[in-house]
């Protein structure tokens, strides 16, 4: 002990004016410091901006800022097929890497950012399950659902929507001469595909249309909620606080009088109501329904529904706005389309909405909308992140160990030249009919992956395509259409998905009627 005296005794000695900024440097290094390191050296052979690498606020921060999706794609490009986006994201953007992390045999989990879709922290939806093997024995009883007769019903369902938008047109929108009264399409839009969501769910939409506003302020807060998306996309470790207490009491819950509470509600009424017997229109069997048969618990089923509204209203919306905002912004291809269309309802002259099959015949149609959703894909931003197996693996010759999360660069794979030629920032849709079939398939294919794909692709695909066909071949069978802010149409912001704002518009009724 005396031999030790000389080296224990100086720093005890020391006065408390030096011994306090001693010891938060130590503590400054042993928490932030030191695991910074670590956690910077597991990646660090990874390309990537330097305090990117370091700390997940650079990107964090990014989010918030409009252009978001645009900062990873330029990252993309400048640093190769591999970025380090964050400490433990890695981005990559070819489509044959997004194929392969989604696919069967990839032993990939879901991301940590898919714990925020998790509604009641005792159920699962299968869009939240990140186990593989719980995932796919519930997928399997998903999937019967959304084929043969249960999809002829949603398809059923689309066309009433497709004729409350013409009503609420007619009664509401319909200008001419003098007499202008524009539309707000941003919200309609979402109108219109939130209630398919809910018609398809629930057998009847919540009825945003025939109210020409929100309902239960559903909008208004999931509107509040989204761009959060973006920032837990960087620092999905949030999530451990957000179901923690106390922050977990304010996250919405079926006591709720407004907003996503109330959907939960609702959806466990639903539910119930089906438990106890039988609520269906008219004996047809509807989603809910369904899983119930195919031996989904009903608390899980409950999960399911509110997957369902929240990830089939947005998504298809986008499409929607982005779509006719690139049509009223080139005349031609606006022109072409009309033409299309017309002399489609000339040989076949109905009332009825066009069924999703005749949709297939206008391929100038099909043209614009898959344009659209390659110049502005959905989930542009870091969402949808799957994480590296407990085996590690390699990706363009990178080693990444197990619990790195990777996320796709969309604007990445939909704009790869060698597939989409070099005007690939052009809207133009064009290239479609222009492409050999072989050419066409393999472009889809990039596009589709919107859609994810594998063991994660969109059970709603199919709706969302009839939503587009439809609502474009009725909606430009009957109406004229110009931006009434012809400087600026819209406002929008890259983010986690394309969020816009005061999209007006004025409709007016074509001369030739239907
Ligand atoms: C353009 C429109 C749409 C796009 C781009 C889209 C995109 C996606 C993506 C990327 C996923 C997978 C996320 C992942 O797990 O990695 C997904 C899942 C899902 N989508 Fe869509 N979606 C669209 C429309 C719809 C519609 C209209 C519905 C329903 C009416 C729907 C229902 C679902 C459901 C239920 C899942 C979960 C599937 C699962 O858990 O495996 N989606 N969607």
């Amino acid at each position: 002990m005396e031999t030790l005296k000389p080296f224990l005794a100086p720093p005890l000695n020391l006065p408390p004016t030096t011994l306090v900024p001693l010891a938060l440097l130590f503590l400054l290094t042993t928490l932030i410091i030191i695991p910074t390191l670590i956690q910077y050296h597991r990646l660090s052979h990874i390309p990537g901006p330097l305090l990117n690498s370091l700390t997940s606020l650079v990107y964090a921060r990014r989010t918030l800022k409009p252009g978001s999706a645009q900062y990873v794609y330029d990252l993309c490009r400048q640093y190769g097929p591999l970025v380090r986006v964050t400490p433990n994201i890695v981005v990559f953007s070819d489509a044959a890497t997004f194929r392969y992390v989604c696919s069967h045999k990839a032993k990939y989990t879901k991301g940590l950012w898919f714990e925020f879709s998790r509604w009641d922290l005792k159920r699962w939806s299968c869009i939240a399950m990140r186990d593989n093997e719980s995932r796919k024995e519930r997928k399997i009883k998903l999937i019967p659902a959304w084929s043969g007769a249960g999809l002829a019903a949603m398809e059923k369902r689309v066309d009433q929507q497709v004729g409350a938008f013409i009503d609420l047109v007619e009664r509401k929108y319909v200008s001419g001469g003098s007499d202008t009264k524009p539309m707000e399409f941003g919200h309609r839009a979402q109108f219109f595909t939130l209630d398919v969501a809910t018609s398809v769910t629930f057998g009847r939409p919540f009825g945003f249309l025939d109210r020409d506003g929100d309902v239960n302020r559903y909008l208004e807060i999931t509107e509040v909620m989204l761009p959060m998306f973006g920032v837990l996309g960087a620092l999905p470790q949030l999530v451990y606080a957000m179901h923690a207490w106390p922050l977990r009491k304010m996250m919405p819950g079926a006591g709720d009088k407004v907003g996503f509470g109330v959907l939960m509600r609702f959806a466990e009424e639903e539910v119930r109501k089906r438990v106890e017997g039988g609520a269906e229109e008219k004996g047809e069997r509807d989603l809910i329904r369904s899983y119930l048969d195919n031996g989904i618990e009903a608390e899980d089923v409950v999960q399911e529904c509110i997957t369902l509204v929240v990830a089939g209203s947005e998504t298809t919306s986008v499409v929607l706005r982005m779509t006719l905002l690139a049509l009223l912004t080139t005349p031609e291809a606006y022109r072409k389309l009309q033409a299309e269309i017309d002399a489609f309802f000339k040989e076949y002259d109905s009332e009825e909405v066009i069924s999703y099959t005749d949709t297939k015949e206008l391929k100038y149609l099909w043209a614009v909308i898959h344009e659209t959703m390659r110049i502005w894909p959905n989930g542009a931003g870091l969402s949808f992140s799957k994480q590296v197996p407990d085996t590690g693996d390699t990706i363009h010759g990178y080693y990444l160990p197990k619990g790195t999360e990777i996320a796709q660069c969309m604007l990445g794979i939909t704009r790869d030249k060698a597939l989409f030629s070099p005007d690939v920032d052009i809207w133009r849709p064009e290239r479609w009919l222009e492409a050999t079939p072989e050419q066409h398939d393999e472009m889809w294919a990039a596009v589709e992956l919107g859609f994810s794909t594998g063991k994660y692709v969109c059970l709603g695909k199919q709706v969302a395509l009839m939503e587009l066909g439809k609502w474009f071949t009725e909606i430009f069978r009957r109406y004229d259409i110009a931006p009434v802010n012809k400087a600026s149409p819209l406002k929008l912001v890259d983010g986690v998905t394309w969020l816009s704002s005061d999209f007006w518009i004025r409709l007016t009724r074509r001369n030739k009627q239907v």
